[in-house]
Protein backbone atom coordinates (compact mmCIF):
# COMPACT_ATOMS: atom_id res chain seq x y z
CA UNK A 1 0.00 0.00 0.00
CA UNK A 2 1.32 3.20 -0.81
CA UNK A 3 2.05 5.48 2.41
CA UNK A 4 -0.38 8.43 1.36
CA UNK A 5 -3.19 5.71 0.80
CA UNK A 6 -2.48 4.68 3.66
CA UNK A 7 -2.67 7.86 5.89
CA UNK A 8 -5.78 8.58 4.13
CA UNK A 9 -7.08 5.24 5.02
CA UNK A 10 -6.22 6.04 8.71
CA UNK A 11 -7.67 9.59 8.62
CA UNK A 12 -10.68 7.80 7.28
CA UNK A 13 -10.75 5.75 10.49
CA UNK A 14 -11.79 8.79 12.40
CA UNK A 15 -15.02 9.62 10.28
CA UNK A 16 -16.66 5.97 11.16
CA UNK A 17 -15.45 6.36 14.81
CA UNK A 18 -12.46 4.78 14.96
CA UNK A 19 -9.94 7.26 16.98
CA UNK A 20 -6.35 7.47 16.14
CA UNK A 21 -5.70 6.86 19.00
CA UNK A 22 -7.49 3.84 19.10
CA UNK A 23 -5.56 2.61 15.70
CA UNK A 24 -2.36 3.52 17.99
CA UNK A 25 -3.26 1.41 20.96
CA UNK A 26 -3.86 -1.76 18.54
CA UNK A 27 -0.84 -0.45 16.61
CA UNK A 28 1.18 -0.66 19.70
CA UNK A 29 -0.80 -3.83 20.70
CA UNK A 30 0.34 -5.74 17.88
CA UNK A 31 3.81 -4.47 18.04
CA UNK A 32 4.02 -5.57 21.59
CA UNK A 33 2.85 -8.98 20.55
CA UNK A 34 5.45 -9.50 17.30
CA UNK A 35 8.28 -8.65 19.95
CA UNK A 36 7.73 -10.92 22.55
CA UNK A 37 7.26 -13.33 20.05
CA UNK A 38 10.56 -12.85 18.40
CA UNK A 39 12.25 -12.64 21.77
CA UNK A 40 10.56 -16.08 22.76
CA UNK A 41 11.54 -17.57 19.41
CA UNK A 42 15.31 -16.42 19.15
CA UNK A 43 16.36 -16.43 22.86
CA UNK A 44 13.72 -18.64 24.46
CA UNK A 45 13.27 -15.83 27.52
CA UNK A 46 12.44 -12.29 27.78
CA UNK A 47 15.38 -10.31 26.26
CA UNK A 48 15.79 -6.31 27.60
CA UNK A 49 14.31 -4.04 24.97
CA UNK A 50 15.62 -0.81 23.84
CA UNK A 51 13.49 1.44 21.86
CA UNK A 52 14.29 4.42 20.17
CA UNK A 53 11.12 6.98 19.16
CA UNK A 54 10.95 9.97 16.94
CA UNK A 55 8.75 12.59 17.19
CA UNK A 56 5.73 11.06 15.15
CA UNK A 57 3.43 8.35 15.33
CA UNK A 58 6.12 5.72 14.63
CA UNK A 59 7.40 6.62 18.17
CA UNK A 60 4.17 6.47 19.52
CA UNK A 61 3.45 3.13 18.64
CA UNK A 62 6.71 2.09 20.64
CA UNK A 63 5.20 4.19 23.50
CA UNK A 64 2.34 1.73 23.30
CA UNK A 65 4.23 -1.10 23.23
CA UNK A 66 5.84 -0.37 26.01
CA UNK A 67 3.28 -0.58 28.38
CA UNK A 68 2.75 -4.10 27.05
CA UNK A 69 5.93 -5.58 26.97
CA UNK A 70 6.14 -4.17 30.66
CA UNK A 71 3.57 -6.52 31.43
CA UNK A 72 4.55 -8.96 30.22
CA UNK A 73 7.91 -8.68 32.04
CA UNK A 74 10.31 -7.26 29.65
CA UNK A 75 12.56 -4.51 30.93
CA UNK A 76 12.52 -1.52 28.80
CA UNK A 77 14.72 1.42 27.75
CA UNK A 78 13.35 3.98 25.70
CA UNK A 79 15.48 6.64 23.96
CA UNK A 80 13.96 9.68 22.92
CA UNK A 81 15.62 11.48 19.83
CA UNK A 82 13.59 14.65 20.41
CA UNK A 83 11.80 15.30 23.27
CA UNK A 84 9.21 17.75 21.10
CA UNK A 85 6.78 15.16 20.00
CA UNK A 86 4.35 16.50 17.17
CA UNK A 87 1.85 13.28 16.42
CA UNK A 88 -0.77 14.37 19.43
CA UNK A 89 -1.88 10.40 20.17
CA UNK A 90 2.48 10.03 20.26
CA UNK A 91 2.29 12.48 22.62
CA UNK A 92 -0.76 11.11 24.97
CA UNK A 93 1.23 7.59 25.28
CA UNK A 94 4.12 9.18 25.97
CA UNK A 95 2.60 11.48 29.30
CA UNK A 96 0.99 8.35 30.43
CA UNK A 97 4.60 7.07 30.84
CA UNK A 98 5.57 9.63 32.63
CA UNK A 99 2.34 9.93 34.93
CA UNK A 100 3.54 6.13 35.84
CA UNK A 101 5.25 7.99 39.04
CA UNK A 102 6.52 6.03 41.24
CA UNK A 103 7.76 4.06 38.70
CA UNK A 104 6.88 0.03 39.39
CA UNK A 105 7.41 -1.05 35.90
CA UNK A 106 10.77 -1.78 34.53
CA UNK A 107 10.90 1.24 32.40
CA UNK A 108 13.78 3.81 32.14
CA UNK A 109 12.87 6.74 29.54
CA UNK A 110 16.27 8.27 28.29
CA UNK A 111 16.82 11.47 26.19
CA UNK A 112 18.77 11.42 23.45
CA UNK A 113 18.34 14.47 21.83
CA UNK A 114 22.44 14.79 21.52
CA UNK A 115 23.57 11.02 20.30
CA UNK A 116 26.92 12.19 20.73
CA UNK A 117 29.17 9.14 21.58
CA UNK A 118 26.41 7.28 23.06
CA UNK A 119 26.80 3.28 21.70
CA UNK A 120 24.71 0.47 22.55
CA UNK A 121 27.15 -2.37 24.08
CA UNK A 122 25.88 -4.97 26.15
CA UNK A 123 26.95 -8.60 26.90
CA UNK A 124 23.13 -9.80 27.45
CA UNK A 125 21.19 -10.65 24.46
CA UNK A 126 18.82 -7.78 24.11
CA UNK A 127 16.43 -6.01 21.06
CA UNK A 128 16.50 -2.84 19.60
CA UNK A 129 12.89 -1.64 18.23
CA UNK A 130 13.16 1.21 16.18
CA UNK A 131 10.66 3.68 16.28
CA UNK A 132 11.84 6.68 14.75
CA UNK A 133 10.40 7.57 11.36
CA UNK A 134 8.02 5.58 9.49
CA UNK A 135 5.54 6.75 6.74
CA UNK A 136 5.89 10.33 7.84
CA UNK A 137 9.63 10.67 6.87
CA UNK A 138 10.40 14.04 4.68
CA UNK A 139 13.56 15.27 3.70
CA UNK A 140 17.05 14.51 4.60
CA UNK A 141 17.91 13.11 7.64
CA UNK A 142 18.45 15.53 10.58
CA UNK A 143 21.84 14.61 12.08
CA UNK A 144 21.07 13.50 15.34
CA UNK A 145 18.46 10.97 13.47
CA UNK A 146 21.50 9.72 11.07
CA UNK A 147 23.62 9.20 14.11
CA UNK A 148 21.37 7.06 15.81
CA UNK A 149 20.69 5.30 12.84
CA UNK A 150 24.15 4.47 12.77
CA UNK A 151 24.21 3.45 16.59
CA UNK A 152 21.34 1.18 15.65
CA UNK A 153 23.28 -0.61 12.98
CA UNK A 154 26.54 -1.31 14.54
CA UNK A 155 24.86 -2.94 17.79
CA UNK A 156 24.26 -6.18 18.32
CA UNK A 157 20.83 -6.12 19.53
CA UNK A 158 18.44 -8.27 17.53
CA UNK A 159 16.98 -4.96 15.43
CA UNK A 160 12.85 -4.73 14.68
CA UNK A 161 11.60 -1.82 12.66
CA UNK A 162 8.36 -0.24 13.14
CA UNK A 163 6.33 -0.12 9.81
CA UNK A 164 9.25 1.08 7.99
CA UNK A 165 13.11 1.34 8.21
CA UNK A 166 14.11 4.52 9.51
CA UNK A 167 15.50 6.28 6.63
CA UNK A 168 14.00 4.42 3.95
CA UNK A 169 11.61 6.01 1.62
CA UNK A 170 8.26 3.85 2.16
CA UNK A 171 7.06 4.86 -1.31
CA UNK A 172 9.76 3.52 -3.33
CA UNK A 173 12.15 1.52 -0.83
CA UNK A 174 15.02 3.96 -1.71
CA UNK A 175 17.64 4.68 1.08
CA UNK A 176 18.91 8.81 0.33
CA UNK A 177 21.36 8.51 3.03
CA UNK A 178 21.47 5.73 5.51
CA UNK A 179 18.39 3.24 6.79
CA UNK A 180 17.97 1.15 9.62
CA UNK A 181 18.88 -2.43 8.48
CA UNK A 182 16.76 -4.65 10.49
CA UNK A 183 16.10 -8.29 11.03
CA UNK A 184 12.43 -8.00 11.11
CA UNK A 185 10.00 -5.25 9.91
CA UNK A 186 6.58 -5.13 11.46
CA UNK A 187 4.14 -3.45 9.21
CA UNK A 188 0.86 -2.41 10.25
CA UNK A 189 -2.54 -3.09 8.11
CA UNK A 190 -1.16 -3.25 4.68
CA UNK A 191 2.96 -3.84 4.16
CA UNK A 192 3.80 -0.14 2.48
CA UNK A 193 5.03 -0.38 -1.33
CA UNK A 194 8.81 0.82 -0.58
CA UNK A 195 8.84 -1.95 2.06
CA UNK A 196 7.51 -4.80 -0.35
CA UNK A 197 9.95 -3.66 -3.20
CA UNK A 198 13.10 -3.16 -0.91
CA UNK A 199 15.91 -6.10 -1.13
CA UNK A 200 15.24 -8.80 1.31
CA UNK A 201 18.60 -7.86 3.48
CA UNK A 202 17.57 -4.19 3.68
CA UNK A 203 14.20 -4.78 5.66
CA UNK A 204 14.46 -8.48 7.31
CA UNK A 205 11.50 -10.72 8.01
CA UNK A 206 8.28 -9.38 7.28
CA UNK A 207 5.31 -9.61 9.28
CA UNK A 208 1.79 -7.66 8.78
CA UNK A 209 -0.18 -6.94 11.92
CA UNK A 210 -3.46 -6.14 11.41
CA UNK A 211 -5.17 -3.17 13.75
CA UNK A 212 -8.51 -3.48 12.68
CA UNK A 213 -8.97 -1.10 9.84
CA UNK A 214 -12.70 -1.85 8.55
CA UNK A 215 -12.47 -2.12 4.54
CA UNK A 216 -14.86 -0.09 5.10
CA UNK A 217 -12.25 3.15 6.06
CA UNK A 218 -10.25 1.74 3.20
CA UNK A 219 -12.99 2.19 0.18
CA UNK A 220 -15.24 4.86 1.69
CA UNK A 221 -13.89 8.36 0.74
CA UNK A 222 -13.91 10.88 3.38
CA UNK A 223 -11.77 13.98 4.50
CA UNK A 224 -8.67 11.99 4.66
CA UNK A 225 -9.06 12.10 1.17
CA UNK A 226 -7.82 16.03 1.44
CA UNK A 227 -4.30 14.74 2.12
CA UNK A 228 -3.70 14.21 -1.40
CA UNK A 229 -4.24 17.98 -2.06
CA UNK A 230 -1.02 19.69 -1.84
CA UNK A 231 -0.80 22.62 -0.21
CA UNK A 232 -0.13 25.78 -2.30
CA UNK A 233 3.23 27.09 -1.89
CA UNK A 234 4.06 30.46 -1.27
CA UNK A 235 6.11 31.54 -4.11
CA UNK A 236 4.04 29.98 -6.52
CA UNK A 237 2.67 31.93 -9.66
CA UNK A 238 -0.07 32.32 -12.32
CA UNK A 239 -0.11 28.59 -13.68
CA UNK A 240 1.42 26.60 -10.93
CA UNK A 241 -1.98 25.73 -9.55
CA UNK A 242 -3.27 24.21 -12.55
CA UNK A 243 -5.29 25.83 -16.15
CA UNK A 244 -8.01 23.93 -17.58
CA UNK A 245 -9.43 24.41 -21.16
CA UNK A 246 -13.74 23.14 -21.31
CA UNK A 247 -14.57 21.96 -24.86
CA UNK A 248 -18.55 22.57 -24.63
CA UNK A 249 -21.32 24.81 -25.26
CA UNK A 250 -23.82 25.25 -27.84
CA UNK A 251 -26.62 27.27 -29.14
CA UNK A 252 -28.58 25.04 -26.78
CA UNK A 253 -26.59 26.06 -23.70
CA UNK A 254 -24.13 28.19 -22.48
CA UNK A 255 -24.30 27.82 -18.88
CA UNK A 256 -22.98 24.00 -18.50
CA UNK A 257 -19.29 25.46 -19.58
CA UNK A 258 -19.72 28.12 -17.75
CA UNK A 259 -20.65 26.42 -14.36
CA UNK A 260 -17.56 23.87 -14.89
CA UNK A 261 -15.20 27.12 -15.37
CA UNK A 262 -17.06 28.61 -12.32
CA UNK A 263 -16.48 25.06 -10.58
CA UNK A 264 -12.99 24.97 -11.13
CA UNK A 265 -11.86 28.40 -9.94
CA UNK A 266 -13.85 27.55 -7.03
CA UNK A 267 -11.12 24.21 -6.72
CA UNK A 268 -8.23 26.28 -6.84
CA UNK A 269 -6.96 26.77 -10.51
CA UNK A 270 -4.99 29.81 -11.88
CA UNK A 271 -6.54 29.85 -15.38
CA UNK A 272 -9.78 28.37 -17.22
CA UNK A 273 -9.97 28.95 -20.70
CA UNK A 274 -13.50 27.75 -22.37
CA UNK A 275 -13.55 26.63 -26.12
CA UNK A 276 -17.53 27.31 -26.98
CA UNK A 277 -18.93 28.58 -30.12
CA UNK A 278 -20.03 31.23 -31.39
CA UNK A 279 -23.22 31.14 -30.57
CA UNK A 280 -22.83 30.48 -26.92
CA UNK A 281 -19.39 32.92 -26.83
CA UNK A 282 -21.66 36.11 -25.09
CA UNK A 283 -23.46 34.42 -22.86
CA UNK A 284 -20.41 32.25 -21.38
CA UNK A 285 -18.37 35.80 -21.77
CA UNK A 286 -21.17 37.54 -19.50
CA UNK A 287 -21.45 34.45 -17.36
CA UNK A 288 -18.09 35.50 -15.66
CA UNK A 289 -15.13 37.69 -16.41
CA UNK A 290 -13.29 35.33 -14.80
CA UNK A 291 -13.49 32.69 -17.92
CA UNK A 292 -10.78 33.52 -20.65
CA UNK A 293 -13.24 32.22 -23.82
CA UNK A 294 -12.31 31.68 -27.21
CA UNK A 295 -15.23 32.17 -29.64
CA UNK A 296 -15.71 29.80 -32.45
CA UNK A 297 -17.53 30.61 -35.31
CA UNK A 298 -20.84 28.90 -36.14
CA UNK A 299 -23.93 27.66 -33.75
CA UNK A 300 -21.83 24.36 -32.59
CA UNK A 301 -18.46 23.02 -32.09
CA UNK A 302 -17.26 21.23 -35.37
CA UNK A 303 -14.11 19.39 -36.90
CA UNK A 304 -13.18 23.02 -38.42
CA UNK A 305 -12.66 24.39 -34.72
CA UNK A 306 -10.08 21.19 -34.58
CA UNK A 307 -6.76 23.27 -34.94
CA UNK A 308 -7.69 26.04 -32.84
CA UNK A 309 -8.74 23.76 -29.81
CA UNK A 310 -5.20 21.65 -30.32
CA UNK A 311 -3.61 24.70 -30.21
CA UNK A 312 -5.52 25.73 -26.42
CA UNK A 313 -4.68 22.68 -25.30
CA UNK A 314 -1.34 23.28 -25.32
CA UNK A 315 -1.50 25.63 -22.97
CA UNK A 316 -3.15 23.99 -19.89
CA UNK A 317 -2.83 21.04 -17.80
CA UNK A 318 -6.59 19.43 -18.37
CA UNK A 319 -9.51 19.29 -20.61
CA UNK A 320 -12.95 18.75 -20.05
CA UNK A 321 -14.94 17.86 -23.29
CA UNK A 322 -18.33 17.88 -23.47
CA UNK A 323 -20.48 20.19 -21.14
CA UNK A 324 -23.45 21.62 -23.05
CA UNK A 325 -22.24 20.65 -26.50
CA UNK A 326 -25.53 19.33 -27.98
CA UNK A 327 -25.44 15.94 -29.99
CA UNK A 328 -24.81 17.06 -33.34
CA UNK A 329 -22.94 14.92 -35.94
CA UNK A 330 -20.29 17.77 -36.57
CA UNK A 331 -19.73 18.16 -32.78
CA UNK A 332 -19.18 14.22 -32.60
CA UNK A 333 -16.71 14.33 -34.99
CA UNK A 334 -14.76 16.84 -33.34
CA UNK A 335 -15.21 14.92 -30.00
CA UNK A 336 -13.91 11.46 -31.42
CA UNK A 337 -10.58 13.63 -33.24
CA UNK A 338 -10.23 15.34 -29.81
CA UNK A 339 -10.45 12.47 -27.52
CA UNK A 340 -7.38 10.85 -29.66
CA UNK A 341 -5.26 14.06 -30.23
CA UNK A 342 -5.18 15.18 -26.82
CA UNK A 343 -2.41 13.26 -24.90
CA UNK A 344 -3.30 15.77 -21.38
CA UNK A 345 -5.82 14.07 -18.92
CA UNK A 346 -9.38 14.59 -20.31
CA UNK A 347 -12.94 14.76 -18.46
CA UNK A 348 -15.26 13.49 -20.80
CA UNK A 349 -19.08 14.23 -19.39
CA UNK A 350 -22.57 14.41 -20.50
CA UNK A 351 -22.95 15.20 -24.26
CA UNK A 352 -19.20 14.56 -24.73
CA UNK A 353 -19.62 11.15 -23.16
CA UNK A 354 -22.78 10.56 -25.24
CA UNK A 355 -20.79 11.40 -28.68
CA UNK A 356 -17.87 9.66 -28.47
CA UNK A 357 -16.85 6.01 -29.55
CA UNK A 358 -16.09 3.63 -26.87
CA UNK A 359 -13.25 1.69 -28.66
CA UNK A 360 -11.65 5.47 -29.26
CA UNK A 361 -11.01 5.61 -25.36
CA UNK A 362 -10.34 2.06 -24.80
CA UNK A 363 -6.59 2.12 -24.62
CA UNK A 364 -6.14 5.72 -22.48
CA UNK A 365 -5.47 5.52 -19.22
CA UNK A 366 -5.52 9.92 -18.08
CA UNK A 367 -9.33 10.39 -18.70
CA UNK A 368 -12.49 10.25 -16.29
CA UNK A 369 -15.69 9.71 -17.43
CA UNK A 370 -18.54 10.84 -15.30
CA UNK A 371 -21.80 9.58 -16.23
CA UNK A 372 -24.99 8.90 -14.43
CA UNK A 373 -26.49 5.12 -14.70
CA UNK A 374 -28.21 6.09 -18.13
CA UNK A 375 -25.61 7.92 -19.63
CA UNK A 376 -23.00 4.57 -18.32
CA UNK A 377 -25.32 2.20 -19.57
CA UNK A 378 -25.48 3.40 -22.93
CA UNK A 379 -21.74 4.09 -23.01
CA UNK A 380 -20.96 0.55 -22.35
CA UNK A 381 -24.33 -1.06 -24.17
CA UNK A 382 -25.52 -2.45 -21.04
CA UNK A 383 -28.32 -2.44 -18.23
CA UNK A 384 -27.05 -2.52 -14.91
CA UNK A 385 -28.16 -0.59 -11.77
CA UNK A 386 -26.65 0.57 -8.88
CA UNK A 387 -27.70 0.53 -5.25
CA UNK A 388 -25.07 0.38 -2.89
CA UNK A 389 -27.29 1.33 0.12
CA UNK A 390 -27.65 -1.62 1.95
CA UNK A 391 -26.18 -3.57 4.64
CA UNK A 392 -26.67 -6.88 2.51
CA UNK A 393 -22.64 -7.34 1.92
CA UNK A 394 -23.69 -9.86 -0.64
CA UNK A 395 -25.88 -7.78 -3.01
CA UNK A 396 -23.15 -4.39 -2.50
CA UNK A 397 -20.09 -6.63 -3.46
CA UNK A 398 -22.53 -8.40 -6.24
CA UNK A 399 -23.05 -5.03 -7.66
CA UNK A 400 -19.46 -3.67 -7.47
CA UNK A 401 -18.48 -6.78 -9.02
CA UNK A 402 -20.80 -6.22 -12.06
CA UNK A 403 -19.85 -2.75 -12.73
CA UNK A 404 -15.73 -3.65 -12.59
CA UNK A 405 -16.66 -6.36 -15.07
CA UNK A 406 -17.92 -3.86 -17.28
CA UNK A 407 -15.25 -0.71 -16.99
CA UNK A 408 -12.23 -3.24 -16.97
CA UNK A 409 -13.17 -2.84 -21.34
CA UNK A 410 -11.27 0.33 -20.90
CA UNK A 411 -8.19 1.83 -19.19
CA UNK A 412 -9.92 5.48 -17.67
CA UNK A 413 -11.71 5.98 -14.25
CA UNK A 414 -15.77 5.63 -14.26
CA UNK A 415 -17.51 7.63 -11.73
CA UNK A 416 -20.91 6.18 -11.80
CA UNK A 417 -23.25 9.50 -10.17
CA UNK A 418 -26.10 7.91 -7.86
CA UNK A 419 -27.13 7.99 -4.23
CA UNK A 420 -23.58 6.81 -3.44
CA UNK A 421 -20.94 7.07 -6.40
CA UNK A 422 -18.91 4.73 -7.72
CA UNK A 423 -15.36 5.75 -8.62
CA UNK A 424 -13.98 3.02 -10.96
CA UNK A 425 -10.72 2.30 -12.15
CA UNK A 426 -9.03 -1.53 -13.01
CA UNK A 427 -9.43 -3.46 -10.19
CA UNK A 428 -9.19 -0.42 -8.28
CA UNK A 429 -12.92 1.51 -6.52
CA UNK A 430 -14.51 3.67 -3.99
CA UNK A 431 -17.64 4.59 -2.61
CA UNK A 432 -18.70 8.10 -2.06
CA UNK A 433 -21.76 8.86 0.62
CA UNK A 434 -21.56 12.73 0.52
CA UNK A 435 -24.19 14.83 -1.16
CA UNK A 436 -28.14 15.25 -0.89
CA UNK A 437 -31.37 14.70 -2.89
CA UNK A 438 -30.90 18.37 -3.45
CA UNK A 439 -28.16 17.64 -6.06
CA UNK A 440 -30.61 16.91 -8.96
CA UNK A 441 -30.89 20.12 -10.36
CA UNK A 442 -29.60 21.02 -12.98
CA UNK A 443 -26.10 21.41 -13.79
CA UNK A 444 -24.54 19.92 -10.72
CA UNK A 445 -23.08 17.22 -12.92
CA UNK A 446 -20.98 20.35 -15.20
CA UNK A 447 -20.02 21.37 -11.69
CA UNK A 448 -18.88 17.91 -10.76
CA UNK A 449 -16.71 17.61 -14.08
CA UNK A 450 -14.95 21.09 -13.67
CA UNK A 451 -13.73 20.21 -10.39
CA UNK A 452 -12.29 16.86 -11.26
CA UNK A 453 -10.48 18.52 -14.51
CA UNK A 454 -9.40 20.95 -11.86
CA UNK A 455 -7.85 18.02 -9.37
CA UNK A 456 -6.34 16.40 -12.65
CA UNK A 457 -4.51 19.66 -13.67
CA UNK A 458 -3.12 19.82 -10.42
CA UNK A 459 -1.29 16.44 -10.52
CA UNK A 460 -3.79 14.53 -8.63
CA UNK A 461 -4.03 10.90 -10.62
CA UNK A 462 -7.47 10.71 -12.13
CA UNK A 463 -8.50 8.32 -9.92
CA UNK A 464 -7.65 10.31 -6.69
CA UNK A 465 -9.51 13.63 -8.42
CA UNK A 466 -12.72 11.68 -9.63
CA UNK A 467 -12.49 10.47 -5.85
CA UNK A 468 -11.76 13.57 -4.19
CA UNK A 469 -14.18 15.70 -7.15
CA UNK A 470 -17.38 13.71 -6.48
CA UNK A 471 -16.08 13.69 -2.12
CA UNK A 472 -16.04 17.84 -2.47
CA UNK A 473 -18.81 17.98 -5.07
CA UNK A 474 -21.15 16.66 -2.48
CA UNK A 475 -20.03 18.35 0.43
CA UNK A 476 -20.85 21.44 -1.23
CA UNK A 477 -24.31 20.15 -1.70
CA UNK A 478 -24.60 19.79 1.81
CA UNK A 479 -23.46 22.71 2.60
CA UNK A 480 -25.90 24.37 0.13
CA UNK A 481 -28.79 22.57 1.85
CA UNK A 482 -27.71 23.40 5.12
CA UNK A 483 -28.03 26.96 4.14
CA UNK A 484 -31.26 26.64 1.42
CA UNK A 485 -32.93 23.32 1.45
CA UNK A 486 -33.55 21.88 -1.23
CA UNK A 487 -34.10 25.52 -3.09
CA UNK A 488 -30.33 25.46 -4.12
CA UNK A 489 -29.07 25.67 -8.09
CA UNK A 490 -25.87 24.50 -9.08
CA UNK A 491 -24.96 28.15 -9.06
CA UNK A 492 -25.08 27.99 -5.37
CA UNK A 493 -23.06 25.05 -5.13
CA UNK A 494 -20.43 26.43 -6.90
CA UNK A 495 -20.29 29.22 -4.40
CA UNK A 496 -19.40 26.66 -1.51
CA UNK A 497 -16.98 24.47 -2.92
CA UNK A 498 -14.01 27.26 -2.12
CA UNK A 499 -15.23 26.73 1.57
CA UNK A 500 -15.44 23.07 1.58
CA UNK A 501 -11.82 22.79 0.11
CA UNK A 502 -10.51 25.03 2.92
CA UNK A 503 -12.73 23.31 5.64
CA UNK A 504 -10.89 19.95 4.28
CA UNK A 505 -7.34 20.60 4.23
CA UNK A 506 -7.33 22.00 7.77
N1 LIG B 1 -2.57 2.92 9.97
C1 LIG B 1 -1.35 2.88 10.36
O1 LIG B 1 -0.50 2.29 9.71
C2 LIG B 1 -1.00 3.55 11.58
C3 LIG B 1 0.28 4.03 11.72
N2 LIG B 1 0.77 4.54 12.80
C4 LIG B 1 2.16 4.84 12.87
O2 LIG B 1 2.36 6.18 12.55
C5 LIG B 1 3.41 6.33 11.62
C6 LIG B 1 3.25 7.59 10.86
O3 LIG B 1 3.24 8.65 11.80
P1 LIG B 1 3.68 10.15 11.42
O4 LIG B 1 3.57 10.96 12.63
O5 LIG B 1 2.87 10.56 10.24
O6 LIG B 1 5.15 10.02 10.88
P2 LIG B 1 6.50 9.40 11.48
O7 LIG B 1 6.32 8.78 12.78
O8 LIG B 1 7.06 8.57 10.39
O9 LIG B 1 7.48 10.62 11.67
C7 LIG B 1 7.23 11.92 11.39
C8 LIG B 1 8.03 12.78 12.35
O10 LIG B 1 9.39 12.72 12.08
C9 LIG B 1 9.89 14.00 11.72
N3 LIG B 1 10.70 13.84 10.51
C10 LIG B 1 10.24 13.74 9.25
N4 LIG B 1 11.25 13.62 8.39
C11 LIG B 1 12.40 13.63 9.11
C12 LIG B 1 13.76 13.56 8.78
N5 LIG B 1 14.16 13.45 7.51
N6 LIG B 1 14.67 13.61 9.76
C13 LIG B 1 14.27 13.71 11.03
N7 LIG B 1 12.99 13.80 11.44
C14 LIG B 1 12.06 13.77 10.48
C15 LIG B 1 8.69 14.87 11.47
O11 LIG B 1 8.94 16.15 11.93
C16 LIG B 1 7.58 14.20 12.22
O12 LIG B 1 7.41 14.72 13.50
C17 LIG B 1 3.34 5.08 10.83
O13 LIG B 1 4.52 4.79 10.15
C18 LIG B 1 3.01 4.06 11.91
O14 LIG B 1 4.18 3.63 12.56
C19 LIG B 1 -0.19 4.78 13.93
O15 LIG B 1 0.38 4.72 15.13
C20 LIG B 1 -1.32 3.79 13.92
C21 LIG B 1 -1.99 3.71 12.65
K1 LIG C 1 10.69 2.84 11.90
Amino acid sequence: MDPIDMMVTDANCEYLGLSRLCLMESAGKSLGDEVAKIAVFTFSKPVKVVMFTGSGGNGGDAFVAARYLLNRGYDVDIYMLKSNIHSKEARINYELLVNMKPRLSRLTIHDLSNVGDFRLESDEDFIIVDGILGTGIKGNLQENVRKAIEVINESRGLKISIDVPSGMDPLTGDINDVAVVPDYTISFHKIKTGVRDADEELVGGLVTADIGIPLEAEYFINYGDFLRLKKRSDSSHKGNNGSILIIGGSADYHGAPALAGMAAFKSGVDLVYVATPESASTAVKSASPDLIVKALDGDYLSLSHLDDILELTDKVDAVLIGPGSAINDETSKLFNVLVTKIKKPIVLDADGLKQVDLSLIKNKDNIVLTPHLAEFNKFFKTNLKLDLDSYDFNKVNDNITEFQRVIKEINGCVVVKGKNDLILSGNKFRINRSGNAGMTVGGTGDVLAGIITALMSKDLTPFDSACLGVFINGLAGEEAYKNNGNGFSASDLVSYIGFVIKNGMR
